[in-house]
């Protein structure tokens, strides 16, 4: 036995019509069979199902359940798995799973399930965090970018380029090992740079890829900023086509942050409505407006909205100063009304007391994001900040080789960078693994997972 036998509640805590109690270790099926009632668990068929009770040590009915047997290897952790399935009643489940620990069973951590079909080999790092992307998924195209990272698509990908680097590590070790063998190819600076370059291209457009992923996988933090007054709530209701901020013509209206979240062409935005921003003596309007600037700074997208019926003030042009280095999207409010404002950067023009403009807008937002049209091969990207750390990481290892080529430097120094961009490649899908990672990943998981 390599590892002890495990258990966890797979659903969800609470009172529902059924509930799932896994299993899953060497002795899963014997200890299952020991508190069962019915046909003997142990001569049960994989995948099959046996109708049963759970019994207490004095052999009474603790509930009447389904139980399903699967033996390894063709299991979902690669080892016997048995999952029961009894009423959905919290004290129920409890006392199932209390019965199934007395026999010296373990529960199970978050995400242990999943950590042993990775460890176990039925599938990579990649896919599993694919998996818990999936349980997460906060619309249709996370979920679609989540199958196909449990498909392990992106793995092959991964896997591909870690070849190329790989080959080109070969070529340099046998030129190392054998300087004096003609035959072998010639891992001359001029031959190896071409392909370091080809590389660092193909890492860049797997991390612009990645970035867009990332928009889909997350949602995109969406700040409505401006002074006040101006209609921030009211784009908020407008878009949301829902009363959900309060709107006054009193400025200073909106005191605290609101947050909100709608799907614009496929992807999650959280909206974040802010207190106008101004110089104010009033103390609970100045922590709304320091609250107002933190989500400037934390948002991946801001919408500026002015009010296009007066002239510009001095808070108006801080702001389009403060956010124009940021991705952002200008918004002229009520144009409903005589124009007062001539601005020479693009501004949207619409009314959102009239909701007219919206779709404009709408249309804005996804050009500003680069997500114009979704496709197929977009749920093919890589979307998880770890992920994308360790692209970036390779990157700036290759480059490291770039810089060694071009300094002149032995090869072999060239190569301890490679090796690196494959270690840090091979991080993603798990094929390299310090083992504190593996912990951290796993942690985070559900339950039963
Ligand atoms: N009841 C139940 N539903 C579930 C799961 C589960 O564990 N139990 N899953 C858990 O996430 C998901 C399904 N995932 C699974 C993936 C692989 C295997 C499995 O047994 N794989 C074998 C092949 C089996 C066969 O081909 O017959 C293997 O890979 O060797 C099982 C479940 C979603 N639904
Ligand atoms: N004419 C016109 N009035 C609008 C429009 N949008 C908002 N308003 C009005 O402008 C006033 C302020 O609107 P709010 O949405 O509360 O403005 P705000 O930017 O959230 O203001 P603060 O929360 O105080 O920062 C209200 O009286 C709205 O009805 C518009 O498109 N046209
Ligand atoms: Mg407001």
């Amino acid at each position: 036995m390599i590892y002890d036998t495990i258990a966890a509640i797979a659903t969800p805590f609470g009172t529902s019509g059924l509930s799932i109690i896994r299993i899953s270790g060497d002795e899963a099926i014997e200890k299952a069979a020991a508190i069962f009632k019915g046909k003997n668990l142990i001569k049960a068929k994989s995948h099959t199902v046996t109708y049963g009770h759970i019994i207490d040590h004095h052999k009474k009915v603790i509930d009447e359940v389904l139980v399903t047997v699967f033996k390894a290897p063709k299991t979902f952790t690669k080892e016997d798995v048995v999952e029961i399935s009894c009423h959905g009643g919290i004290l129920v489940t409890q006392k199932v799973l209390e019965r199934i620990l007395e026999q010296g069973i373990r529960l199970a951590e978050p995400g242990e399930f999943t950590k042993r079909a990775f460890i176990n080999g039925r599938i990579d790092l990649a896919q599993s965090e694919a998996i818990m992307d999936l349980i997460h998924a906060k619309n249709v195209n996370a979920m679609k970018l989540a199958v196909s990272g449990l498909k392990g698509d992106l793995s092959k990908l991964i896997n591909e380029l870690r070849e190329e680097l790989l080959f080109l590590i070969a070529q340099i070790e046998v030129n190392i090992d054998y300087p004096e063998y003609d035959d072998a190819t010639q891992m001359s600076v001029e031959l190896i740079k071409p392909h370091v370059l080809n590389l660092i291209k193909k890492l860049n457009t797997l991390l612009d890829d990645a970035n867009k992923g990332k928009l889909i996988r997350d949602g995109v933090k969406t700040a409505i900023v401006g002074k006040p007054n101006v209609g921030k709530s009211s784009l908020l209701n407008a878009l949301l086509n829902e009363e959900r901020a309060i709107v006054t013509d009193i400025e200073g209206t909106t005191r605290d942050t609101i947050e909100a979240q709608i799907n614009i062409g496929g992807i999650t935005l959280i909206l974040m409505d802010t207190a106008g921003i101004r110089e104010t003596k009033d103390i609970v309007e100045q922590i709304g407006v320091k609250r107002s600037k933190k989500a400037i700074d934390e948002a991946e997208l801001i919408i500026l909205v002015l009010d296009q019926s007066r002239q510009l003030s001095k808070e108006d042009l801080e702001l389009l100063e403060q956010t124009k280095n940021k991705r952002r999207i200008v918004v002229g409010n009520k144009n409903d009304l005589t124009k007062a404002i001539d601005l020479d950067i693009h501004m949207l023009s619409l009314s959102a007391l009239n909701r007219q403009g919206l779709s404009d807008l709408e249309h804005e937002i996804t050009t500003t994001l680069g997500i114009t049209d979704l496709e197929e091969k977009d749920f093919n990207y890589l979307s998880n900040v770890r992920h994308i750390n360790k692209i970036k990481e390779a990157i700036s290892s290759m480059n490291e080789v770039v810089n060694a080529i071009d300094l002149g430097l032995p090869i072999d120094m060239a190569e301890i960078d490679l090796k690196k961009a494959w270690q840090y490649l091979g991080e993603i899908t798990g094929d390299y693994h310090p083992e504190d990672l593996l912990n951290e990943l796993f942690s985070k998981f559900c339950l039963g997972k």
